[in-house]
């Protein structure tokens, strides 16, 4: 069986993994170089949805809570960030239960896989590599890829591509409305999680499945392609 039978692009953060652990100690690692102590908790749900968004909105958001908000603060601090993320990148970090099955399961159903994150690209290499999968996955676009990030829909397309796909027969697995913007902007059906942070509610972006299990996943993207316009 061959690539025709579709590509399935994941994101990575929130979605294949549950790496809001790893990513809150950097952005406190950082609070506390500030003097500010920890600004952001592990055992919060809504912190977790927080990391889920980037390093960006957490340094934004424990600035905002710290009452020290300023955007030319989170801009000193992002490579500091970066560079504590790298440090420990696979402390607490795991793929969520059943990930790599359905990976497994979509590719011996003949469909291509592959990873479009906003994460740093060398960075979801390192994760990837640490966590021993990245030989599963046909393609790894990262932010700095290209020019532009998600939710430009120009490196989702790009992933497609490298897959040897076609959009007309693709789908995008993701977490946030980045994700669910990416999709839209490419105009191919998103799926979002919801045994992340923000739970059901993710519902409320109205996305093209909710994928709750990811045993479940195989037919629901078996489906998805049946209902894209025949090319
Ligand atoms: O790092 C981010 O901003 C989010 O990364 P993701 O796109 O893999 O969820
Ligand atoms: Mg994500």
């Amino acid at each position: 069986m061959g690539m025709g039978n579709g590509t399935v692009v994941f994101d990575l953060d929130g979605t294949l993994a549950d790496t809001s652990g790893d990513l809150l100690a950097a952005a406190n690692h950082c609070f506390r170089s500030m003097g500010l102590g920890d600004q952001l908790d592990a055992g919060v749900a809504a912190d977790r949805a927080v990391a889920f968004r980037g390093g960006r909105a957490m340094l934004t958001e424990g600035l905002r809570r710290a009452g020290r908000l300023d955007e030319d603060v989170v801009t000193q601090y992002f490579p500091r960030f970066i560079s504590a993320y790298g440090a420990a990148i696979d402390v607490h970090t795991v793929l969520y239960p059943g990930a790599m099955e359905a990976v497994a399961a979509l590719r011996a159903a003949g469909m291509a896989v592959g990873i479009c994150t906003n994460k740093p690209e060398g960075l979801a290499q390192t994760l990837l590599e640490r966590l021993g999968v990245r030989g599963e996955f046909g393609a790894l676009i990262g932010a700095d890829t290209l020019p532009v990030r998600k939710p430009h829909p120009q490196p989702l397309a790009e992933t497609v591509a490298r897959l040897g796909g076609r959009a007309e027969r693709a789908c995008l697995i993701g977490d946030t409305i980045t994700d669910r913007d990416t999709a839209r902007a490419l105009g191919v059906p998103v799926v979002l999680v919801t045994f992340g942070p923000e739970g059901e509610a993710v519902s409320a972006l109205k996305p093209d499945a909710l994928l709750h299990d990811y045993a479940a996943l195989p037919d629901i993207v078996v489906r998805l392609f049946a209902e894209q316009v025949a090319p």
